[in-house]
């Protein structure tokens, strides 16, 4: 099956008073999987509507594989949608429900019709292509088993293949996904996510894929695009946002499971002045107003009191998470710190324990208060 391309060039789409979409540009290569992560609210099912037709931007253009969407009617995109409903046919088996959207599209009203239909000339042909369509379809979601079945004696994931088999089965060039997983329990949600992940490695089927939950993001993704307020902030590999976030929201947004927070005043040669301490930063180099340091948990250690450059803290909870542990430290004027450490090291730890706080200089970030941080390498992109 051969994918195309999808540029999306300066969308902008308002309601009412309301700036949904502000200039928003993304292009997305023919077989890629990226994923708009951003809060609810953002645009991103707007974004995506928008591409596939059902709703008009007031400004901008689609085009996938070099042709103009614009004034394409829904139904002639080429595109299939999978919504966060399932929206199955609950009279029509898992095999019709599959089937249905070849038969709308190759056969006639007649041609449809039982026991008649069926007889018609060229309909015997085109009814024994959809069925072996379906069956690969199936059999590729494995699905094969459960063909006779009602969506209602079918599991939350289960129905959601139905669902992918349906846009499948017309093998797009384009798949556009709106939170397909949101209504499963994290189980299944884990599961059909790596299905999913198979699937496209299978099929490299171009893929859209809106979601809030950056852990399914970094999962599935070549790419993220991460949406705040109508706005693409950036665009890159989910390590790569990861590592090196343009701003702030995008620091906390990625936060796995919580991200280290300071306002401090500016910098003097990429010294910041904590307390009675003061650190070199080098992300701090080269900024000479106040701001906000940043770190993950996984980017500092703890060491003893004394040790020079290191910031007093006081152990004050320990939260056990398999092989690491996560320790809550408060520093002066009442900062919390979180620090992961390895989990056998934590128990040698005490509550009330006065150690110091290091922060590794080359991850930490330094977020300006006014303009962006000065990142190291150049991951935005449009
Ligand atoms: N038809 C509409 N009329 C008016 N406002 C709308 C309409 N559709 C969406 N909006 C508003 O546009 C904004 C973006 O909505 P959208 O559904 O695109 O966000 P989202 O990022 O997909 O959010 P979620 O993750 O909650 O689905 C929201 O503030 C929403 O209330």
């Amino acid at each position: 099956m051969a994918a195309l391309d999808l540029h999306i060039d300066k969308i902008s789409k308002r309601y009412g008073a309301t700036d949904v979409l502000r200039d928003v540009s993304l292009r997305i290569a023919a077989g890629e999987f990226v994923t708009l992560l951003g809060p609810s609210g953002c645009g991103k099912s707007t974004l995506l509507r928008i591409i596939a037709g059902l709703e008009r931007a007031d400004r901008g253009h689609v085009r996938a594989g070099g042709r103009g969407l614009d004034a394409v009617a829904p139904k002639d995109r080429d595109l299939a949608f999978v919504f966060q409903s399932y929206a199955l046919y609950p009279h029509l088996s898992v095999y019709e429900n599959i089937a249905a959207p070849l038969v709308m599209r190759e056969l006639t009203s007649l041609e449809r019709l039982p026991v008649i239909g069926a007889r018609m000339p060229g309909a015997v042909q085109r009814n024994r292509s959809i069925d072996d369509r379906v069956r690969q379809t199936s059999a590729l979601l494995k699905l094969d088993a459960l063909l006779h079945r009602r969506p209602a004696a079918l599991s939350g994931g289960q129905r959601q293949r139905v669902a992918l088999g349906r846009a499948m089965v017309r093998k797009p060039k384009i798949f556009l996904m709106d939170e397909p997983l949101a209504n499963l329990d994290a189980a299944l949600r884990i599961h059909t996510r790596s299905e999913i992940a198979r699937l496209h490695k299978e099929m490299a089927t171009t893929t859209l894929f809106v979601t809030h939950d950056q852990a399914e993001a970094a999962a599935l993704s070549d790419r993220v695009a991460i949406m705040f307020g109508g706005e693409i902030r950036q665009v890159a590999s989910p390590a790569d946002l990861y590592r090196d976030p343009i701003d702030l929201d995008v620091a906390r947004f990625l936060a796995q499971p919580f991200l280290n927070e300071l306002s401090v005043p500016a910098p003097i040669r990429g010294g910041l002045t904590i307390g009675s301490s003061r650190l070199i930063i080098r992300d701090a180099l080269g900024s000479a107003e106040p701001g906000t340091l940043a770190f993950r948990p996984e980017h500092a250690s703890l060491v003893g009191a004394s040790e020079p450059g290191a910031l007093p803290v006081r152990v004050a909870r320990i939260e056990h998470a398999g092989t690491d542990a996560y320790v809550y430290a408060d520093a002066d004027a009442g900062v919390e710190f979180v620090v992961r450490i390895a989990a056998e090291r934590a128990q040698s730890l005490r509550g009330g324990e006065t150690l110091g706080l290091d922060i590794d200089p080359e991850r930490a970030w330094f977020f300006p208060s006014n303009g962006s941080r000065q990142r190291r390498d150049h991951s935005r992109a449009a």
